[in-house]
């Protein structure tokens, strides 16, 4: 059996972190050498060693970098896997044009995996929305996204995911955002005419559904050589 693939996974503490380790750790073909938050209680929880942001470049070899962070501790991580050489997936949102183009840079010289959401539903919603617009020229096209109440950035990185999709099949999309309790991640796209009205909705569960796409993408993605990859192409091509 090949060994499992070293994982270091950034934004520990957070809802989707704790997803992550939970599921990596009932995983035989990953192990988790590195927990890294913004601040760090304890050093070592359930045998894996936790570290702060500002202790990265301390932190032991990993092949994958798997990121759910904020925009603000984004750099660090994309930059200490371009210096170790290691692959990267990330699902941070609210990423600025220059953290993309960052991003865009990366990948000549690592494997990097940028996506605004990791489920398998929401990668065939947004092929079902390009031609959902492709089909429904002049029709009024309007995705509402509706989130927990402590999701920083707005509309979300799917919807406006969904919206550029929208927008190479012709549709023009609005946005509209909801931050209510502890929804996980509802996207609504309608297309709307008179007399008529198509919705396209997916509703997520839990987050386990994008830390399970992270980490099989992850276990892929060090396989690959440098260059910017999708999720549906590393899972199923
Ligand atoms: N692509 C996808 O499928 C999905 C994407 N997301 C995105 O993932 C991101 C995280 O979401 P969620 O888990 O809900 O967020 P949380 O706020 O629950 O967690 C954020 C995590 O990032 C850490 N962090 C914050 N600032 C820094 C920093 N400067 N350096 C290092 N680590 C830092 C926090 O550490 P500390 O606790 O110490 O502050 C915490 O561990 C968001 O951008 C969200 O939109 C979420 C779900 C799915
Ligand atoms: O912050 C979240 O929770 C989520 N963020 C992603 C986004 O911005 O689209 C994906 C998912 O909807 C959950």
């Amino acid at each position: 059996m090949d060994k499992p693939v070293r994982i270091l996974v950034h934004g520990a503490s957070g809802r989707m972190g704790q997803a992550l380790l939970r599921l990596a750790s009932g995983m035989k073909d990953v192990s988790v050498v590195a927990a890294v938050q913004r601040s760090v209680g304890q050093r070592v929880v359930d045998g894996t060693p936790h570290f702060a942001a500002s202790e990265l470049a301390g932190t032991p070899a990993f092949d994958v970098a798997v990121d759910f962070s904020l925009p603000e501790g984004f750099d660090a991580v994309r930059a200490l896997c371009e210096a170790r050489g290691a692959a990267l997936v990330s699902g941070t949102t609210g990423l600025s044009d220059a953290q993309r183009a960052a991003l865009d840079a990366a990948a000549g010289r690592i494997p990097v995996l940028w996506q605004a959401n990791f489920s398998v539903g929401v990668a065939v919603l947004d092929e079902l929305v390009e031609r959902a617009a492709t089909a429904l020229p002049g029709w009024d096209c309007d995705i509402v996204e509706s989130h927990h109440a402590h999701k920083r950035d707005a509309p979300s990185g799917t919807a406006l995911a969904l919206g550029a999709s929208a927008s190479r099949g012709g549709a023009t999309p609005r946005y509209a955002s909801l931050r209510a309790g502890d929804i996980v991640g509802e996207h609504l796209v309608q297309f709307a005419t008179m007399g008529e009205r198509i919705e396209l909705v997916h509703r997520a569960g839990n987050r386990d559904i994008f830390a399970q796409g992270a980490l099989q993408a992850a276990i892929r993605l060090v396989r690959r050589p440098p260059g910017r990859y999708g999720l549906r192409q590393l899972l199923f091509d």
